[in-house]
């Protein structure tokens, strides 16, 4: 009812001003948008699940994420990726991984310092209900 569509409309706010933010850091442009497959051909040869910022954006505008935690799990996506495709000991490989690590730090301190519990307690009981 009208409570459930004022805290989900909450939700997709805070999520979009946080997936934002993160767009906007310069250690993350090569995150900002789907990884090419026509520079990486072998790309979803190994990625199952690609994710990006972009697609992030997406997902919020298309409502799929009722909790934080659903959206936590997307994010996750975009650094373990990076880490999988990358794990080899060439400067480029360690670079990314540089940043794919600092996107995973920078999404947990985000989430810590800046989720109220109590708000994602009740999303995730509006997803219980559904
Ligand atoms: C993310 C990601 N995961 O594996 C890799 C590799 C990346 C990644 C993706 C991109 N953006 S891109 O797919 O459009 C592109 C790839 C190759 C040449 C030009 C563009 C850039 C970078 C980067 O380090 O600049 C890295």
């Amino acid at each position: 009812e009208e409570q459930e569509e004022d805290v989900l409309r909450e939700l997709r706010l805070f999520l979009r001003n946080v997936t934002e933010r993160l767009a906007l850091d310069r250690r993350f442009k090569a995150f900002t948008k789907p990884v090419d497959i026509e520079e990486v051909p072998d790309y979803l040869m190994v990625v199952k699940r690609p994710m990006d910022l972009s697609t992030l954006l997406t997902n919020i505008d298309e409502q799929k994420y009722v909790t934080v935690g659903e959206f936590v799990s997307d994010a996750d996506l975009v650094w373990q990726n990076a880490l999988e495709y990358n794990p080899d000991s060439d400067p480029m490989d360690r670079h990314i991984r540089h940043r794919a690590c600092a996107l995973k730090d920078t999404v947990r301190a985000i989430i810590r310092d800046e989720l109220d519990e109590d708000f994602e307690r009740v999303c995730e009981d509006i997803k219980e209900s559904r």
